[in-house]
């Protein structure tokens, strides 16, 4: 699954982890007066499920935002495999391999669960409409290839019986879980997670849970996540940072951040355990 570097190590349920794939060095982000994010470092191994937490406000969003390249902080540097990460549009992140999920559903609506994911592979396809008309058959060849990979995701994350219904009529699980697909049809070596379980049921939660957990498993996907859910992030997470008005409060496994005195008054002593 991944290269075995000299600080590797295996997880009691079995996983690699590997070498450092993504370091955030001194961030700083603002807008205007208020400071989103204040001089936070951390990283992010390969095939490790690291969480980001923290109280509403925290910043928790505005670092995935930097993660995926939709905010630049003013200060500070982003690491990814190695090399220094230079300014870059979120389409040029997302073609280094970085996938992400929306806080709230980005999908559209009217369209068809299938053609949804599809959207997800836009980075990844070659062939414009102009080479399509000129060379059909490279074109065809290409587009049965996006939809091999599509149909895989749609076996893996169970939705094959929802695959033709429109987006618009699904319940809120399902319409996470398709999101989920979309950013997985980018075939991401590093995955981020904006509250996946926000707003389910606890079956839905449960469900989202084992998806999250076998597409570490499955492909090897490095993820990261921000989850209200306290159960769900202890569950599910190697390693946890904890934000709270824009600083970095807590960093290390669930069992260090629970019991660190800031983050317990800072977030988890307040009815979240
Ligand atoms: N686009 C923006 N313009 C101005 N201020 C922003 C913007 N995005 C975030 N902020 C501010 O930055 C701070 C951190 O917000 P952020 O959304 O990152 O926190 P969060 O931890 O994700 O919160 P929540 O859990 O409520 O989603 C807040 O004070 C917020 O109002």
């Amino acid at each position: 699954m991944n290269d075995m570097s000299p600080d590797s190590y295996v997880t009691a349920d079995g996983r690699t982890i590997g070498g450092v794939v993504m370091e955030m060095k001194n961030i700083t982000l603002r807008f205007g007066g208020v400071v989103a994010i204040k001089d936070i470092s951390f990283d992010i191994r390969e095939g490790e499920i690291r969480a980001i937490i923290g109280p509403n406000g925290a910043g928790k969003s505005s670092m995935l935002n930097v993660i995926s390249g939709f905010y630049v902080p003013q200060e500070g540097e982003v690491w990814f495999r190695g090399k220094r990460r230079p300014q870059m549009k979120p389409y040029q992140v997302a073609s280094q391999g970085i996938a992400r999920t929306f806080q709230n559903i980005a999908l559209f609506d009217g369209m068809s669960v299938l053609d949804n994911i599809m959207t997800g592979r836009l980075t990844m396809m070659k062939t414009g409409l102009l080479s399509q008309a000129m060379w059909f058959g490279r074109a065809e060849k290409e587009e049965n290839h996006h939809r091999e990979q599509v149909e895989k995701i749609i076996d893996f994350l169970e939705i094959q019986n929802i695959r033709k219904t429109p987006v618009g009529r699904l319940p809120y699980g399902l319409k996470k879980r398709v999101e989920l697909a979309r950013a997985l049809a980018a075939e991401p070596k590093l995955l981020l997670l904006d509250e996946p379980m926000a707003g389910m049921n606890v079956e839905e939660k449960e469900d989202m849970s084992r998806f999250i957990l076998d597409v570490n498993d499955e492909f090897g996907t490095t993820i990261a996540l921000i989850e209200h859910d306290m159960g769900v992030v202890m569950d599910l997470s190697d390693r946890v940072v904890v934000m709270d008005y824009g600083k970095k409060i807590g960093d290390g496994t669930p069992d260090e951040v629970r019991g660190n005195q800031a983050v317990i008054d800072a977030y988890l002593g307040v009815a979240h355990d």
